[in-house]
């Protein structure tokens, strides 16, 4: 009898041309330690022995993923992106679904966060099991929030006690993750990260206390951020 286990995917969009960085190469290629950010944005997971596959969202005129040495990694499937990040996200979510994934649970990461760390990974596994709704990693502002007016002027401050800055992974049901940024796409609603599609759908997914090494590698100066945060 084989075991109907509920798989865990990882769903790394890694298909961004990074323009904020203003590097030569796609951020994701950038080394950090002797490794790309793409190679230890993904060893987290190639690593972990709660995540059973790894899908990753390449562009389509990448020619920079061949010449990785973790490129022939069994546990690593690649697909093409897509013009948006959240496009790039439902084309690896329906590559699970064509390898009989629909009814297993994925993390989607980016590529750009290379300094996540593995208790976080178990805290997110383990909220999904407390949470039907999914989970994500997140962060409470430890700074004063503003609102923002059009001349940037200050129209108001925000109550930043219920401020949270999402991160990811991000941790859903497969089938109820595509159906929502599919729905969200309909409703020409902007999905930035997965849960936004998620709540367009009235859902609540939980937040789950990250670190502030898990830094999205965005403009040149988070890369001496993240040297730092991946060494220590
Ligand atoms: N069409 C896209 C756009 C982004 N991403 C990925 O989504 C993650 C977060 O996006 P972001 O930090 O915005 O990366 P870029 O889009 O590359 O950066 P920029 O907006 O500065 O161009 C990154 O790992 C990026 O590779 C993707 O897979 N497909
Ligand atoms: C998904 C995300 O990292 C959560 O904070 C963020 O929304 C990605 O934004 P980007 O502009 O696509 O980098």
């Amino acid at each position: 009898m084989t075991e109907n286990k509920t798989k865990i995917w990882a769903l790394i969009p890694a298909a961004g041309i990074g323009s904020r960085m203003k590097s030569e190469l796609p951020k994701q290629y950038l080394e950090i330690d002797g490794k790309t950010i793409l190679e230890h944005s993904l060893s987290r997971f190639l690593e972990h022995p709660s995540i059973d596959k790894v899908v990753v969202a390449l562009h389509a005129n990448d020619n920079y993923w061949v010449k990785l040495k973790i490129a022939n990694h069994p546990k690593i499937i690649t697909i093409e992106g897509g013009a948006t990040r959240a496009e790039s996200v439902l084309n690896g979510l329906k590559a699970i679904q064509q390898q009989h994934g629909q009814d297993d649970w994925v993390m989607v990461h980016d590529a750009a966060r290379p300094c996540l760390d593995n208790a976080s990974i178990d805290a997110l596994i383990q909220a999904g099991k407390d949470s039907a709704h999914g989970a994500i990693l997140a962060y409470p502002s430890v700074d004063t929030v503003k609102l923002a007016n059009a001349n940037q002027t200050i129209d108001k401050t925000i109550n930043r006690e219920q401020i949270w800055l999402a991160q990811t992974p991000q941790y859903f049901p497969v089938n109820a993750l595509a159906e929502a940024i599919e729905a969200g796409f309909k409703q020409g609603i902007t999905i930035t990260d997965e849960a936004s599609a998620i709540e367009a759908q009235g859902m609540h997914p939980a937040l789950v206390i990250g670190t502030r090494k898990n830094i999205k590698v965005t403009e040149p100066e988070d890369m001496m951020l993240a040297s730092v945060w991946l060494v220590t």
